[in-house]
């Protein structure tokens, strides 16, 4: 039977499947190291020599070109690579002898030692005659610093998700009875204490040659975190979102705005496939996250119903609706070819593990080691942070976190944070960073950090507001298009129907304006212009985007933003009288299904944004869509006087 929970799985790999031919296998470090050697050996550099055997005893201008490879593909994959020694060529099957490899494994040693790496030995295979084994190529890194991986962890109530927290960051074993849960709990609450976190993070640290740092001192069982951070080279991330469906809102605002670089669906093994688990792996699917799932409880399990659970999970994530191939992970030769694999996406490992007797805890913790995050940066590029939590620290002021998007934000930098109610940003100038509360000098694309903000009230700082560099001339936006999937809906939703948008760290209702087709059903994608009730945001065309009210719910990616002009400006620009200016023509040249922006409520002042009118349209939710944020006439007036309606931030757009 094909249920209602199926449906979002199948709808969510359609939305998907455009992404997938990008995201292929090519990331595979074989091929890429293949690719290199060839270059080298084509341009005349190294001819004559077969690739396998480079390392065996290269003269200068070889060692220089393997270095310079080694530097790219440590840069490439943030501080580290696996690297591989003795893969036979084109028309060989055999890899190098013992010696060979001895020789080879000493170059490669001394080529890392020169530029700070370690190399560690993954795994050996013997090919014909002879061996190749892979290396974990990881570049050392300064005591403040470490290479940043977020992991979301999903799951259903009881699915054992504390326990298995508790067990990887503390180091002991669970009894079956939540004890190390509750160490976990204990934990939490003494470092959350002062705080209100909608979501809770755990850290496990892996030093350079992949051991865990994690030590809880022995009186508090509390974790010292800025120790772990200073002896990490590595630090895992665990962004623990709530189990139950009352908390989907924070579980997608998790997926979605805490940036999470893979998502661990745990499963137990007893109860199976039951309650939010299709749900939590739609989402992950939706969001293009890598998904690794981790069946807890198998000491406990008869193995006729772990049997049960592992087909029933393999046809689901093999599915039309998923399109993943499963990789049940039983040694370490499969936590090498699954991490090696997984960033590709199609690939997903299954883990099965008991957090009461640590059986394949071992697997779980090397596969986590081997986790590079999925963001690159560039430290060109203008600096881009987005802002999913707040905070008031006694002495301290306000506090905000998030992750930074995009290249680097130094300490002394000056950064615009916004869109405040009215889409203007301010200047900030950056007077102390943390990471994991640990103070540092700088935080780049990919990682977490908070700032304290002088000067600043908490209450003007909103989840999804950001921090960016001012080369970015930022500019707010009311309303942006997106191209949507509809995974459930119990009717038709047509427009005007209001929904929460969750975008990155942005979470508002919007409403719908204008769409290509008359009415959405279940199945239906369409092209669909949003405007938000409450403030204007700052967005990009590519993010991915959930539009969800109760049951219904919808994927989709941004595809265009309508900047906010101001409302002054577009006056100037235009003859008294004449309301066709360019945002509303725009609009209509290429809304598709049209006319629906004036007819929902341009021009009126009778609005009701964030209201509750119900009207037809087979029972969704409907209100009066506030006024076209382009009316000039209506804006100037609210700016002048306030807004008209009890929604303060209506309406009273200015000057970006
Ligand atoms: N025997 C056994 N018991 C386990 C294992 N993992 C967890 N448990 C027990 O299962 C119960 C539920 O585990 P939790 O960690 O609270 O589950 P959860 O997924 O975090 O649940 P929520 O936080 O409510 O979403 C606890 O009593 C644990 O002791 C396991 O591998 N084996």
């Amino acid at each position: 039977m094909a249920s209602a929970v199926d449906m979002p799985l199948d709808a969510a790999n359609t939305a998907m499947s455009s992404d997938e031919d990008e995201m292929g296998m090519s990331q595979d470090g074989d091929n890429f190291f293949a690719q290199d050697v060839a270059e080298m050996t084509n341009g005349g550099l190294l001819s004559g020599i077969p690739a396998k055997k480079l390392l065996l005893a290269p003269d200068d201008d070889t060692l220089g070109i393997l270095l310079n490879q080694l530097q790219a593909r440590l840069m490439e994959g943030q501080g580290e690579t696996i690297w591989e020694i003795g893969k036979p060529e084109d028309g060989d099957d055999v890899g190098l002898t013992e010696d060979e490899l001895k020789a080879s494994e000493d170059t490669l040693r001394k080529l890392a030692d020169s530029i700070d790496a370690v190399v560690t030995p993954l795994r050996q295979r013997q090919l014909g005659s002879g061996y190749m084994t892979e290396y974990l190529i990881r570049k050392r890194v300064e005591e403040e610093d470490f290479m940043e991986v977020r992991v979301a962890v999903v799951g259903n109530v009881d699915a054992g998700k504390s326990t298995l927290l508790g067990v990887l960051t503390h180091g002991e074993l669970d009894n079956g009875r939540g004890v190390a849960r509750q160490k976990l709990f204990r934990h939490k609450h003494e470092i959350e204490s002062g705080r209100t976190s909608s979501v809770g993070n755990d850290i496990l640290g892996f030093d350079s040659d992949g051991n865990v740092v994690n030590k809880p001192d022995t009186h508090g069982g509390s974790l010292d975190w800025i120790k772990i951070c200073q002896e990490s080279n590595k630090v895992i991330t665990f962004i623990d979102l709530a189990g139950h469906e009352r908390y989907l809102k924070t579980t997608i605002f998790g997926m979605t705005g805490h940036a999470p670089d893979f998502c661990m669906l745990m499963v137990g093994s007893n109860a199976g496939i039951i309650g939010m688990t299709k749900e939590h792996l739609g989402l992950a699917l939706a969001l293009n996250v890598p998904v690794f799932v981790v069946v807890t409880k198998i000491d406990m399990c008869p193995p006729n119903v772990l049997l049960d659970t592992l087909k029933l999970l393999q046809r689901l994530l093999k599915s039309p609706g998923c399109r993943k191939i499963p990789v049940l992970v039983s040694n370490k030769d499969d936590v090498i070819t699954s991490a090696t694999n997984f960033t590709s996406e199609r690939v997903c490992p299954i883990f099965q593990v008991s957090n009461v007797t640590g059986e394949n805890l071992d697997l779980l913790k090397m596969f986590l080691n081997l986790l590079s995050g999925r963001m690159s940066y560039d430290e060109h590029e203008p600096a881009e942070f987005q802002i999913d939590d707040t905070y008031s620290v006694p002495g301290v002021g306000t506090v905000v976190s998030g992750t930074c998007l995009s290249g680097v934000i130094r300490l002394n930098d000056t950064v615009l944070l916004g869109p405040d109610p009215l889409g203007q940003f301010q200047p900030v100038p950056v007077k102390s960073i943390h990471r994991k509360r640990m103070p540092v000098k700088e935080v780049r694309g990919g990682q977490t950090a908070s700032f304290a903000l002088k000067k600043i009230k908490r209450s003007s700082i909103r989840k999804g507001m950001v921090m960016v560099s001012p080369d970015l001339h930022p500019q707010a936006c009311w309303e942006f298009e997106g191209e949507i999937l509809v995974l459930h809906h119990p009717t038709t939703i047509s427009p005007r129907y209001q929904a929460m948008v969750h975008v990155g760290s942005i979470r508002q209702t919007a409403t719908i304006i204008t769409m290509s087709r008359d009415c959405l059903r279940t199945g239906d994608k369409a092209q669909v212009r949003f405007r938000f009730i409450k403030n204007p945001e700052y967005l990009h065309a590519d993010c991915r985007m959930v539009f969800r009210e109760g049951r219904t719910k919808a994927v989709g990616t941004v595809t265009r933003i309508y900047p906010h002009v101001s409302a002054m400006a577009q006056t100037s620009r235009q003859k008294p009288g004449k309301h066709h200016h360019g945002h509303h023509s725009k609009h209509k040249a290429q809304g598709g299904a049209g006319g629906g922006v004036g007819s929902a409520g341009g021009g009126s002042t009778t609005t009701t944004a964030g209201g509750t009118g119900t009207g037809a349209g087979g029972g969704a939710k409907k209100v009066v869509s506030p006024v076209d944020s382009t009316e000039p006439a209506v804006l100037e007036k609210r700016i002048k006087h306030g807004p008209t309606t009890g929604n303060k931030h209506l309406g009273t757009h200015g000057e970006v």
